[in-house]
């Protein structure tokens, strides 16, 4: 495992920039588990919004059970809100093919309709697969499609990257 060299700390305090003008009145925010997670938590206190932010899990809508397997596969979702006519800015740390955006966005709606849903991410490494864009992303990078990008988190709560390389 290496370290990429793409500053998380930094790209944290573009991202807290980015979601603010996103935050519409009783907007929430929620964090795609895991690193999506993290970030919203952070979120939700280094910009003072009130209540508790929600966590989504993409785990009971993926359509990659094949080369993922479902073990392992909790379902971290908590949405400690009504899901229904809310603004809803969606948080993940990286964009990648968009059909994790695409399964946590089913589990959205097994809760309610939302009035509307943004998505602003840490990362967008760009290699879609779906129609999903980003409103916002602090960074974009192009990696090969056999490197995996993940946010780290230490124990003081400092955000870091990680990349792994698959074996071929
Ligand atoms: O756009 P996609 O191709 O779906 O990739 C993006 C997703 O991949 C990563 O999650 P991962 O599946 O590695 O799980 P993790 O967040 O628990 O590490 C990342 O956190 C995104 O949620």
């Amino acid at each position: 495992m290496t370290t990429l060299h793409l500053d998380a700390e930094a790209l944290y305090l573009e991202l807290k920039q980015g979601v603010r003008p996103l935050l519409r009145a009783d907007a929430v925010l929620v964090g795609v588990w895991s690193g999506g997670a993290w970030l919203s938590e952070r979120l939700q206190h280094d910009l003072g919004l009130p209540g508790e932010h929600g966590v989504i899990s993409s785990a009971l809508h993926r359509d990659d059970f094949g080369s993922r397997g479902l073990s392992g596969a909790a379902d971290h979702t908590r949405l400690p809100f009504e899901v229904k006519d809310r603004h809803i800015v969606l948080i993940d740390d990286v964009l990648f093919t968009g059909r994790t955006t695409r399964a946590v966005l089913n589990e959205l709606f097994d809760f309610g309709r939302p009035a509307s849903v943004t998505l602003a991410v840490l990362v967008d490494r760009g290699g879609r697969e779906l129609p999903i864009q980003p409103a916002f992303s602090a960074a974009r990078v192009t990696l090969p499609a056999t490197q995996r990008l993940r946010l780290a988190r230490n124990e003081a709560g400092r955000f870091s990257f990680d990349i792994q390389t698959a074996q071929l």
